[in-house]
């Protein structure tokens, strides 16, 4: 429900805003609908301005978490219409042959949106709203958690000043300027974990009239055991591709020096794709090689006067595609706090990441997991035959059994316990795959007995 309708709160305030990308241009909606006058400073240009600068990753897969915080301010429908469903997963292996894997139930999927669109049309919104007011290329260098002032730097001018706030989000990504302030703090919690990969976005061009050249509404998936590629769709008829690939080794980034070498190298793993990248060395060695960190921090909040959000709080690598779901489901959570326990910031922030912290957590983990789930297991006969019969498990005993992707990915479920149930699924898989050979396997009296065992045995 839009929280428009929610009576202002006693008193309304005036909170700050640091850093409008994605979790913060939606948080500034938020706030702003319970009555809040909000400032929000961005680092960057307008990104609705013309020439300027946009981040990596040009596209992202929107799943049920992000799509409720959307619908929370009222957006969901618009979004909808320039977001691509991909119903499953498509697996091209070293031959080009393709296999198939569904996400969910035929009509779940994952939405491939425009990064740059969805910040926009966030941008645009909160800007039409009188209680929001935002400020580009405003950069924060500090702040004085104590003192409640940061250090704000001009960007365009170079000129550097001192802000007072009352209450701060920290909402300035994986590498927050907030939140190197907050480290600062007593007894505080920090730990960041680079993988051996790094990656690097690529294209796949749309066809001549504009259509899709691979099947337009799939995840694409190269999978190459220690490595993989994947693509997700356009709507101009373009993919996005992403190599992830490990920095030193063999097959790695410190192999491949010369626009020869990554030719040969795609031509000899990724045949299928290569003829669809006319712009293949080029591009390769014009785009930047991102790094790849889980973030892990603790606490998020400081007082009831600063509290950090999104990224800025618990960066995670993006083999889930979760990391803005997740930041948009911490403004759904907070929201929820808004409602109950309004204006009590210091219980709001407090419950605040002590519900948070453990999702946070979860959600990185089975990030990493998913990794080797895509660069490795989606690629073996054995594993899709899992998931076949896990499917047939979850339509045997609904309510009893979800697939761990579909409760992260499809509910609501807190992060932590779709963890933990996916964990225990997995243990009772592992024991009935053995008695398993082909799909028709699972009817067989001897299986079927097996597996109400199991399910008789679940708490
Ligand atoms: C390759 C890749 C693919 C991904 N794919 C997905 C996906 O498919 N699905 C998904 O859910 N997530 C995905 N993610 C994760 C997602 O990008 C992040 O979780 C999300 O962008 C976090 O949003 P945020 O607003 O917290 O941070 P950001 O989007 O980084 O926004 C932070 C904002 O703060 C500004 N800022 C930074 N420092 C300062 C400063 N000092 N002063 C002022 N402003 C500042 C920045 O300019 C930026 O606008 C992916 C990430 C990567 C790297
Ligand atoms: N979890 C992860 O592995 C990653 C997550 N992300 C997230 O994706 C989102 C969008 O990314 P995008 O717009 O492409 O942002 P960028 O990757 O372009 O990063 C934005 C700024 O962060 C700083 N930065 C980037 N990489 C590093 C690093 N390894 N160490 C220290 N500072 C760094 C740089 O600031 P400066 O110019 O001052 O050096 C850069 O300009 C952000 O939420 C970010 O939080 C991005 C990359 C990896
Ligand atoms: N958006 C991504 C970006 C990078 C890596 C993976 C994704 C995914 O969305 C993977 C998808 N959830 C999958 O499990 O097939």
């Amino acid at each position: 429900m839009p929280t428009s309708s929610f009576p202002a709160p006693e008193p309304a305030e005036t909170l700050t805003v640091m850093g409008a990308g994605l979790v913060g241009s939606l948080l500034s909606l938020f706030l702003a609908r319970r009555g809040h006058t909000v400032e929000v400073y961005e680092r960057r240009a307008d990104m609705r301005l013309s020439g300027a600068v946009e981040g990596r990753s040009i596209n992202l897969a929107l799943s049920d978490r992000g799509w409720r915080a959307l619908e929370g301010v009222g957006i969901g429908d618009e979004i909808r219409q320039v977001a691509i469903p991909m119903y499953r997963r498509v697996m091209h292996d070293a031959q080009g042959n393709l296999s198939y894997q569904p996400y969910g139930h035929d009509n779940q999927a994952i939405y491939s949106v425009s990064r740059a669109g969805l910040n926009r049309t966030l941008l645009s919104l909160a800007e039409a709203n009188p209680r929001v007011r935002l400020q580009f290329n405003q950069q924060c260098l500090g702040i004085d958690t104590r003192a409640r002032h940061m250090e704000l730097r001009d960007t365009t001018t170079g000129e550097e000043r001192q802000v007072n706030f009352r209450r701060l989000f920290g909402t300035d990504g994986a590498f927050s300027a907030v939140r190197s302030a907050m480290q600062k703090t007593e007894r505080y919690n920090y730990s960041q974990s680079y993988l051996d990969y790094g990656y690097k976005e690529l294209n796949i061009e749309p066809g001549p009239n504009g259509e899709w050249l691979l099947e337009k509404n799939a995840l694409h998936i190269w999978p190459r055991g220690q490595y993989m590629m994947i693509a997700l769709p356009n709507l101009d008829g373009s993919f996005n591709c992403t190599l992830f690939f490990p920095y030193e080794g063999e097959h790695s980034f410190a192999a491949l020096q010369t626009p020869e070498q990554v030719q040969a190298f795609f031509e000899e793993v990724f045949p299928d794709v290569v003829p669809l990248m006319p712009e293949l060395t080029d591009e390769y060695f014009r785009n930047p090689t991102g790094s790849l960190v889980t973030i892990r921090c603790f606490p998020w909040a400081f007082h009831d006067d600063v509290l950090l959000l999104g990224d800025a709080s618990h960066a995670i690598v993006p083999f889930y595609g979760q990391g803005m779901n997740a930041g948009f489901e911490d403004c759904t959570v907070l929201d929820q706090l808004l409602e109950q326990f309004g204006p009590d910031w210091h219980r709001i922030f407090d419950e605040f990441q002590r519900r948070r912290k453990p999702d946070a957590d979860a959600i990185a983990d089975l990030a990493v997991y998913n990794f080797e789930e895509m660069r490795d297991r989606v690629g073996d006969p054995r594993f899709l035959l899992q998931k076949k019969i896990e499917s047939k498990i979850a339509a045997q005993f609904p309510g009893h059994w979800t697939p761990l992707y579909s409760q992260v990915t499809f509910s609501h479920t807190p992060y932590a316990e779709a963890w933990q149930s996916g964990q225990a699924q997995e243990q009772i898989m592992r024991r009935l795959m053995p008695h398993i050979q082909t799909e028709a396997d699972y009817d067989r009296p001897e299986v079927q007995a097996l597996v109400a065992q199991e399910m008789a045995d679940r708490p």
